[in-house]
């Protein structure tokens, strides 16, 4: 069989009792959502990763709002793919606790086709966004407990992404820009709800997934547009192998990816739909 053998994936499927997805930037690729690798990973001579960081945000937050005001522009401006929809599409066939989702991104795109949480299988979920949502914002300060929704584009005037986008000329765009601030402990800086290099990850969502993949074996994990380098989203589909489950990855460039039982190379958004049907 060779491992990019569609109908022995499509058998596998058909039998799991419990599957297990884990997406990354290459899931929302094709919708115009450009990668953390991508591109080489940088935004203006800025490493994406380092921007992702308290100590970023400490040392300079008019640098890392713009980085995440364009980023809210991008999602806000962008529509779901093909791939988003096939797996909101597998999940209402497959209810918790058949199916769960733990996504990396923070882009709302999976939200946005449909795959949401049903407060009917509440606790047991469908979808778990282990780094947070673009459009959750909350107070930096770790005392002050506001937050709120919020899809705002610019989220405040001095934010508005220029029409050239940022990537345009340093010019401009200007650091001392006047940022979002809280409502509510009114001294604090509002920052992006999403979860930063060197943070913890929600507890209570660690424990959900834990409990998931511990209480009966996950039967298939199908990782999909991930490079599979930041933890923990990265270790998980390791923790199925060790159970005897089966892995399936799905990315543009599988060349370097090692134990899987199945490596489907090519475009997330043209593969999982023929690979969940
Ligand atoms: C870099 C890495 C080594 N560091 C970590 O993992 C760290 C530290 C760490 C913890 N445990 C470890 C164990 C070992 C080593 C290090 C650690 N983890 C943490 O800090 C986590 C918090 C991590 C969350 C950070 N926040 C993000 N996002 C939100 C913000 C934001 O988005 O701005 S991570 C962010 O980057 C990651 C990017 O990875 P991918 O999504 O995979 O994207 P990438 O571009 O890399 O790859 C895209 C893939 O798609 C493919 N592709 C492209 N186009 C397509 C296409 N069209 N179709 C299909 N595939 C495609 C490409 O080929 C490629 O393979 C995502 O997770 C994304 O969410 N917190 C934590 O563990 O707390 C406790 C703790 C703390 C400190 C020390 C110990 C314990």
């Amino acid at each position: 069989m060779s491992k990019s053998d569609l109908s022995s994936f499509h058998e596998a499927l058909l039998n799991a009792k419990r599957i297990l997805a884990v997406c990354g930037a290459g899931l929302s690729a094709s919708s115009g959502i450009p990668t953390f690798r991508g591109a080489g990973g940088m935004w203006r001579k800025h490493n994406a990763l380092e921007l992702a960081t308290p100590e970023a945000f400490r040392k300079d937050p008019g640098l890392v709002w713009q980085f995440y005001s364009l980023r809210r522009h991008k999602a806000l401006t962008s529509s779901p793919n093909a791939a988003h929809y096939a797996l909101a599409e597998l999940a209402r066939k497959r209810p918790p606790p058949e199916f769960l989702t733990l996504t990396q991104n923070v882009d709302g795109l999976s939200e946005a086709a449909g795959h949401v949480n049903c407060p009917l299988s509440d606790p047991l979920k469908s979808i778990e966004y282990l780094h947070g949502s673009l459009y959750h914002v909350r107070c930096a300060r770790v005392w002050c407990r506001y937050s709120r929704f919020d899809i705002s584009d610019p989220i405040v005037p001095s934010l508005l992404v220029p029409s050239e986008g940022l990537d345009g000329d340093e010019a401009s765009w200007t650091s001392d820009v006047e940022l979002p601030r809280c409502p509510q402990c009114k001294t604090g800086l509002l920052r992006p709800g999403v979860v930063w290099f060197g943070e913890e990850l929600d507890s209570q969502m660690l424990k959900r997934i834990q409990q998931y993949i511990e209480r009966d074996p996950v039967d298939l994990c199908i990782v999909i547009g991930t490079s599979g380098t930041v933890y923990p989203a990265a270790g998980y589909a390791n923790l199925v192998k060790a159970q005897g489950g089966k892995v399936a990855i799905v990315d543009i460039d599988c060349s370097v990816r090692g134990n899987a039982d199945w490596l489907f190379e090519g475009d997330a958004a043209k593969l999982i739909p023929e690979m969940l049907e």
